[in-house]
Order: C-alpha cells, then sequence, then structure tokens
C-alpha cells in the first residue's frame, strides 16, 4: 500500500490530498502541518477553508484512508511520497526583498525530511517555486542523506480557488517533472499511476523539472496578463465610450484569443498572481533579462493602476471628498466563493478609501470580521506567510464596520463598492436599497455584476468597470 505524506494543509495540501484519497482507496493519506489550529480544523466539522465540495470528499475519507495530523516527523518518516505544499511567499527583507521567493519553509522542510528519513522517499513540489528550487533541494536532501535515495519530481498545481474539487476532479491537465535518469523516470512513472486512476493519460504531461517548474509560473503569467490586458482596456472603454463586456465577448469569439478570463474587474487578487509574476521578474533579472522582467512588471502594475483608478473615480465622483461619508463594501475576498483574503483588491480600494477618511461598512458572506480586520492593518506581503508567524494584534480600525447582510452594509451609506461577484449581489432588492441610503446614492461596481441601467432608473448614480460613463460622471473627470 502506497503511503503519501503532505506537508502542509492549506488550500492547496488540504484538497488536493482529500482528492487523491478519494480516487484512490488505496493509497494511505496523511496531511500534516505545524498550525495546530488548522489541523484540528481538518478534524472537526468545520474545515479550515471554504471550498464547495471540499466537506463531502474530506467526509467520505477521512478516517478511512485520509488522515489529519500534527505529527510531522512521523508521518514523513513512513512515507513513500512526501509532498511539500508549504508557503512560498515573497521575501520581505534581504536579496530579492519584495520579488523573490522565500523557501525559508521550503528548505525546513526538506532539511526535516532528510533528517527523519530511513527509507527511500520520492518529494514531490507541489508549492510553486523559483526555476532550479529542485536542484537546491536535492542538495540538501542528498547532502544530509545518509545514503538513502531521493528523486525529486516538480507536480505544480493548477487548481483555482472556489472552483478546486472540480478543477482536481477533471483537470485541464497533471504535470509531472523528473529528472532524465532511470531514478527519475521510474519516480515519475509512481506519480503518473496515482494520477492516472482518475485522469485520462493523454491529460498528464511529463516534462524534465525546469519545464515543469517553470510552466506554473508561466501559467500565472498569462492568465494575468490576460486580467491585465482586459483591465487597460476597460480604461480605454471608459475614455471613448466603448463597453468593455462587449469588447470581451467580441474579442473572445475569436478561438485564437478565447472566451475565458476576460472579465475587467477591479482588479486580480488571490495569493499567487501577484507573487508568482514577482518571482517571475526576479529570476528574469537574476538572468540579465531586464527587457523579460520589465515586460512581465507592466501586468502588475496595471493591475495597481486599475486599484488606484477605482479608488479615485469614487473619490472624485463624490465631490472630491468622501471625509466622514459611509460607503458600503460588498464583498472582501478576492472572488466568490472563497473565503480567502490574500492580495484581495479589496484591501487597497479599502485602504485607499480610509486614507481618504471614510467610513466603511464591509460585507462579505464567507469572510470574518477579524480576518478583515486583520487585512486592514496588516503590512503588506505577510498575507502569505504561515498563520503562525504573522503577529496578529489588528489595530482598532474606528472607521470600519463589519457587518452581516448586504441590507445592513447599505443602510444611511453615500455609497457601495462591490468588490467580489458573490451571486447573492445580484439578486439584491436595490429599490430597497436605494430608499435607505443617502442622496445622491453611488453604485460602484467593481465586478460588473449589476444591471446598470435598471440601476440608473431606480435613480443610482451608477459607475461599472469599463462601461460608458454615467453623465454625472462624464462632469467628474478623476484624475488618474
Ligand atoms: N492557493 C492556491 O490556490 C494555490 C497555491 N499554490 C501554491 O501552493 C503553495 C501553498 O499554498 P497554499 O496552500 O495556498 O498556502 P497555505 O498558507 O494555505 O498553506 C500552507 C501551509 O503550510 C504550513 N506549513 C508551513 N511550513 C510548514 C512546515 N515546515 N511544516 C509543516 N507545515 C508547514 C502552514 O502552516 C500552512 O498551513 C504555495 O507555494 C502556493 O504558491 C499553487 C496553486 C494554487
Ligand atoms: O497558482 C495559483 O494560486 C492559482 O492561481 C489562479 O487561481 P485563483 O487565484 O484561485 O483564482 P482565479 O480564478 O485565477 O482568479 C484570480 C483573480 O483574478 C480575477 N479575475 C479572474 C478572471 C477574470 O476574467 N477577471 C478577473 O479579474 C479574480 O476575480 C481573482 O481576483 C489560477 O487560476 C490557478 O490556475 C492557479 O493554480
Amino acid at each position: 500500500m502506497v503511503k503519501i505524506c503532505c506537508i502542509g494543509g492549506g488550500y492547496v495540501g488540504g484538497p488536493t490530498m482529500a482528492v487523491i484519497a478519494y480516487k484512490c482507496p488505496s493509497v494511505v493519506v496523511t496531511v500534516v502541518d505545524i498550525s495546530v489550529q488548522r489541523i484540528t480544523a481538518w478534524n472537526s466539522d468545520k474545515l479550515p477553508i471554504y471550498e464547495p465540495g471540499l466537506d463531502d470528499v474530506v467526509k467520505q475519507c477521512r478516517g478511512k484512508n485520509l488522515f489529519f495530523s500534527t505529527e510531522v516527523e512521523k508521518h514523513v518518516a513512513e512515507a513513500d511520497i512526501v509532498f511539500v505544499s508549504v508557503n512560498t511567499p515573497t521575501k520581505t527583507q534581504g536579496l530579492g526583498a519584495g520579488k523573490a521567493a522565500d523557501l525559508t519553509y521550503w528548505e525546513s522542510s526538506a532539511r526535516m525530511i532528510a533528517d527523519v528519513s530511513k527509507s527511500s522517499k520520492i518529494v514531490v513540489e507541489k508549492s510553486t517555486v523559483p526555476v532550479k528550487t529542485a536542484e537546491a533541494i536535492e542538495k540538501i536532501l542528498t547532502h544530509n542523506s545518509k545514503g538513502i535515495d531521493f528523486q525529486i519530481l516538480s507536480n505544480p498545481e493548477f487548481l483555482a480557488e472556489g472552483t478546486a474539487i472540480n478543477d482536481l476532479f477533471m483537470p485541464d491537465r497533471v504535470l509531472i517533472g523528473g529528472r532524465e535518469t532511470p531514478g527519475g523516470q521510474r519516480a515519475i512513472k509512481v506519480l503518473k499511476d496515482i494520477y492516472a486512476q482518475w485522469v485520462p493519460e493523454e491529460r498528464i504531461i511529463c516534462t524534465n523539472l525546469w519545464s515543469a517548474e517553470l510552466s506554473k509560473l508561466a501559467a500565472n503569467a498569462f492568465l494575468a496578463q490576460r486580467i491585465s490586458s482586459i483591465n487597460a482596456m476597460s480604461a480605454l472603454c471608459e475614455a471613448t465610450g466603448a463597453d468593455v463586456s462587449q469588447v470581451s465577448h467580441a474579442i473572445g469569439k475569436d478561438s485564437r484569443i478565447g472566451a475565458k478570463f476576460l472579465n475587467a474587474s477591479v482588479g486580480f487578487g488571490g495569493s499567487c498572481f501577484q507573487k508568482d509574476i514577482l518571482n517571475l521578474v526576479y529570476i528574469c533579472e537574476c538572468n540579465g533579462l531586464s527587457e523579460v522582467a520589465n515586460y512581465w512588471k507592466q501586468i502588475i502594475e496595471v493591475n495597481d493602476y486599475q486599484k488606484r483608478r477605482f479608488v479615485n473615480r469614487i473619490v472624485s465622483s463624490m465631490f472630491n471628498t468622501i471625509s466622514g461619508k459611509r460607503i458600503a463594501i460588498l464583498g472582501f475576498s478576492f472572488k466568490k466563493d472563497t473565503g480567502d483574503t490574500r492580495e484581495t483588491p479589496a484591501i487597497d480600494v479599502c485602504r485607499g478609501l480610509l486614507g481618504d477618511q471614510a467610513q466603511l461598512n464591509i460585507y462579505d458572506p464567507q469572510v470574518p470580521e477579524q480576518q478583515i480586520h486583520k487585512d486592514l492593518s496588516m503590512p503588506k506581503y505577510n498575507w502569505n506567510y504561515p498563520v503562525h508567524s504573522v503577529s496578529m494584534c489588528p489595530d482598532d480600525l474606528k472607521q470600519v464596520r463589519v457587518v452581516s447582510s448586504a441590507y445592513e452594509a447599505t443602510k444611511d451609506a453615500h455609497g457601495i463598492c462591490i468588490l467580489t461577484e458573490w451571486d447573492e449581489f445580484k439578486s439584491l432588492n436595490f429599490q430597497k436599497i436605494y430608499d435607505n441610503m443617502q442622496k445622491p446614492a453611488y453604485v460602484f461596481d467593481g465586478r460588473n455584476v449589476v444591471d446598470v441601467e435598471k440601476l440608473r432608473r431606480i435613480g443610482f448614480v451608477v459607475y461599472s468597470i469599463g462601461k460608458p460613463l454615467d453623465p454625472w460622471l462624464k462632469d467628474m473627470p478623476a484624475v488618474m
């Protein structure tokens, strides 16, 4: 019976291992984590992450062939395959600060694997790592191996939050990179045989280590690049009277471009796009490829511009002052169907509004109040560090009230910002909301979820990303 141990029970380790256990009943999977809080939650009825469909999968396997434990060393020692799915945040200090990946957690995992192992193991990079990380890991393992054979594989994860279970059940592809040696090829086959229990063989791509590592960074860079491209277009749409949804539709019909990932928004968020592009930029710079680095850097600059532009629109359309005005923030997570707030554009937008002295009523169906306070008071880049390692003493943000419904958030507010595309925001009773707001009442839709014409008929002044401007806004040009 194959024994798998996964170090790191987060958004990737938890769901991926649950699905492997579910699809491969003959494999025993143990997820280990240094966070007692996380492991306790994985063993309880309230899982540590919100992900549609995850509860069912976990309930069906937990205690049978899926286990969650804090006994990291014991389970690593017993495993045949060790996945490493720990944090790889952006470095906050030292060489490469603000760009390079911080491999502290990875390296300490590798050293621990070398220390406790008594039998040969396949070590799988599941975290997203810089190209050539496998070489560094190999060095750590072999220098401390006491003659034990370690094979390193790169098996990057492509799941997206909110659709993780579906993505894992039916992946577009599974990517496995390994050494081109007989030992490396044998290791690839062992991992391939596990995935082949539910993934069609033609979707399992095997490459060398460096191609697999780089493909993960490249995939995220290409995806983010599409969003920054359409967001750049959204600014031009507002300036010219074109409608970005019509433009997306028209260009997406070209099969070479494709329709997905062309939704203009207030900006992309999530724990990985920015971090992985910064990492890519750093690798380019280290290789003397400054033009290539600058090309990818621009994706992030456009994303920051988009968030700034949104805040400036709000302030300028409210007579250039929002001091003391109450603004309802609908949605705080970085996308719908997740409670994850890492790098959510809501943080930058809220900070921008708070900087202009606004009062905020924040509502999100999945993000707890304490998380919102933490996010708004935590230094940038700390978001991707393990929860236990970040000091958590949120400032008392007197301007922020976290409430439990969209109706409560909008009561007596001057304006509404929609920052996450939660389905429930599409079916709100906007007439009722309008009646309970200060006038003029504004809606700033950062996700293009509302029916702009319907809201204008009710009486709202509406700004929707990349849509023809409300006459009110035309007279109030924002400084971009
Ligand atoms: N979140 C996502 O959707 C995706 C993330 N990734 C990559 O996967 C990796 C993990 O990301 P997430 O799961 O989102 O992070 P996460 O923060 O949710 O989970 C990481 C876990 O590793 C644990 N950990 C850290 N050091 C440890 C150690 N030495 N021993 C045991 N446990 C340790 C932490 O306590 C934490 O629970 C990152 O490299 C990320 O870039 C890749 C694809 C998708
Ligand atoms: O490496 C990772 O962490 C993962 O990053 C993304 O997944 P995720 O960040 O969970 O979610 P996405 O659906 O990609 O959305 C990212 C951000 O882009 C925004 N977005 C997405 C699509 C779009 O058309 N417009 C847009 O603004 C979303 O609202 C969200 O803020 C990738 O889609 C995954 O393939 C990858 O595995």
